[in-house]
């Protein structure tokens, strides 16, 4: 399945979610986001997912490369996305908790385990 997921990004630093005790994987570390629904764009499900998640507004940016996964249960295409933070307050309406981060504390974190390849070429690209 193909989960997209932002890399959101504010005056230097990035916003990571905490899944909840109730999600799978829980209390990983994870980029918000969601899977891609058959009817809609790849900018338009992290919007939608975004929203839905933490009430913000987020404008995508620049598609990274995608890294695949797999779990136990299922593979997941994780197609992450650099994204602009738009304002407005953040709710947590599935999360446990948001941090912002800097890029250099990304790797001190417990992600889903998707996300480390990521996390990899997130920093590449931040060194140009
Ligand atoms: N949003 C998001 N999901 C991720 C990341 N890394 C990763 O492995 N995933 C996995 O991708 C799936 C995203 O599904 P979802 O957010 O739409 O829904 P969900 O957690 O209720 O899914 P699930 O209950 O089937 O696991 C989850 O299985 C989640 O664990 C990530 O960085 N962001």
């Amino acid at each position: 399945m193909k989960v997209l997921c932002g890399i959101i990004e504010k005056d230097g630093l990035v916003l990571i979610t905490q899944r909840s005790e109730s999600m799978s994987q829980p209390l990983l570390w994870e980029f918000p986001g969601g899977k891609l629904e058959p009817s809609e764009t790849e900018e338009e499900c992290l919007v939608r997912e975004i929203n839905e998640e933490l009430s913000i507004d987020i404008t995508p940016k620049q598609r990274l490369t995608p890294a695949s996964y797999t779990y136990p249960d299922k593979i997941v295409e994780l197609i992450p996305y650099t994204c602009a933070f738009k304002g407005s307050e953040i709710n947590l309406l599935e999360h446990l908790r948001y941090k912002w981060v800097t890029p250099g504390a990304l790797a001190s974190y417990t992600w889903c385990p998707a996300d480390i390849p990521v996390i990899k070429t997130y920093l590449q690209l931040l060194q140009g």
